[in-house]
């Protein structure tokens, strides 16, 4: 049986890093890190989402703004906001939660966030600067996969590390952080050819390809690590239940560690995104950065 990954303890360890950090902040240099969280729609799910972003941006001793417009806001609309607040020395953190009503150029409006304040980390110039391995804003998916990933091995060195998924949110910028700790990265996805061999070389296998319960114990090396972002709502013996890109029972009964759904990845996200917005607001006054809580 797997150990199991505890990313909601992760988290609340995470979490009380940020805070002490931010109390430091506080006191010495009279700065309180703020996230402006921008939600455009009634979509019920992001409604959940940024309200628990809200929550814990408050209890790690920052500010937060939360900026909730109608479905119909037309695109000049969202940017003269964004304008704003890429100017307002009070805001540290921009996230325009994702994904916006199809009337809106989501590229157009990432890329209209100051990279400085982007701390979801999804402006190109945070991708280029990722790619390059100079100092981004990092994705905060993949960044909690990888902090829990160098808790649980130390160094990731050499090892071989299979991302499935290749979208721009975690699985591109989640082989980046693991080729940046030097493993050997393979991504896989939709039109890979026999995938099951591929995911049996993995030492590492992370999910992230929104499929439930895609990955079976057939597909995981004995004694592997497996990382599963997948957040999806299915019906089952008529209940509504939360699982994730990985089936944990047969999983689990071949890997040698795991993360869980719930209880994994997804309190990691938000545990990064306070993160990075103290990482931000550090960066942004010339202070040091917090040590443990960047890539
Ligand atoms: N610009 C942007 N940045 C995001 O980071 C972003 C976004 N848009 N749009 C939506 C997705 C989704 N997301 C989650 C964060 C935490 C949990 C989380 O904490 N999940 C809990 C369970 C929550 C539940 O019960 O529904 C868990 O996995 O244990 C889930 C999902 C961030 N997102």
């Amino acid at each position: 049986m797997a150990k199991i990954i505890d990313g909601k303890a992760f988290a609340a360890r995470v979490r009380e890093q940020v805070a002490a950090h931010v109390a430091r902040l506080k006191e010495e240099n009279g700065l309180v890190p703020g996230l402006a969280v921008v939600l455009v729609g009634e979509d019920p799910a992001s409604q959940v989402y940024v309200g628990a972003k809200g929550k814990q941006t408050v209890e790690v001793g920052m500010n937060s703004y939360e900026h909730k417009l109608s479905a119909d806001t037309d695109e000049a609309t969202l940017l003269s906001l964004i304008d704003k607040l890429n100017n307002d020395p009070a805001v540290h953190g921009i996230l325009v939660q994702l994904p916006l009503p199809g009337h809106l150029d989501s590229d157009l409006v990432i890329n209209s966030i100051n990279p400085a304040k982007d701390v979801d980390g999804f402006h190109i110039s945070n991708v280029g600067l990722l790619g390059t391995g100079q100092k981004a804003m990092v994705p905060c998916t993949p960044l909690g996969c990888l902090m829990m990933l160098r808790d649980h091995h130390g160094s990731l060195s050499g090892m071989n590390a299979v991302v499935v998924g290749r979208s721009n949110i975690v699985g591109k910028p989640m082989a980046q952080l693991l080729l940046g700790d030097s493993c050997t990265v393979t991504i896989a996805h939709s039109r890979t050819k026999d995938l099951t061999a591929v995911c049996r070389g993995a030492d590492i296998l992370v999910a992230a390809v929104g499929r439930p319960e895609m990955i079976t114990g057939d597909m995981v090396k004995p004694g592997a690590t497996v990382i599963d972002v997948g957040i999806n709502r299915i019906e089952r013996d008529g209940k509504t239940k939360l699982v994730g890109d990985v089936d944990f029972a047969s999983a689990s009964a071949v890997a040698g560690a795991i993360t869980p759904v719930p209880g994994g990845v997804g309190p990691m996200t938000i545990a990064c995104l306070l993160a990075n917005t103290l990482t931000a607001a550090c960066r942004a006054n010339g202070l040091a950065e917090p040590k443990g809580l960047t890539a």
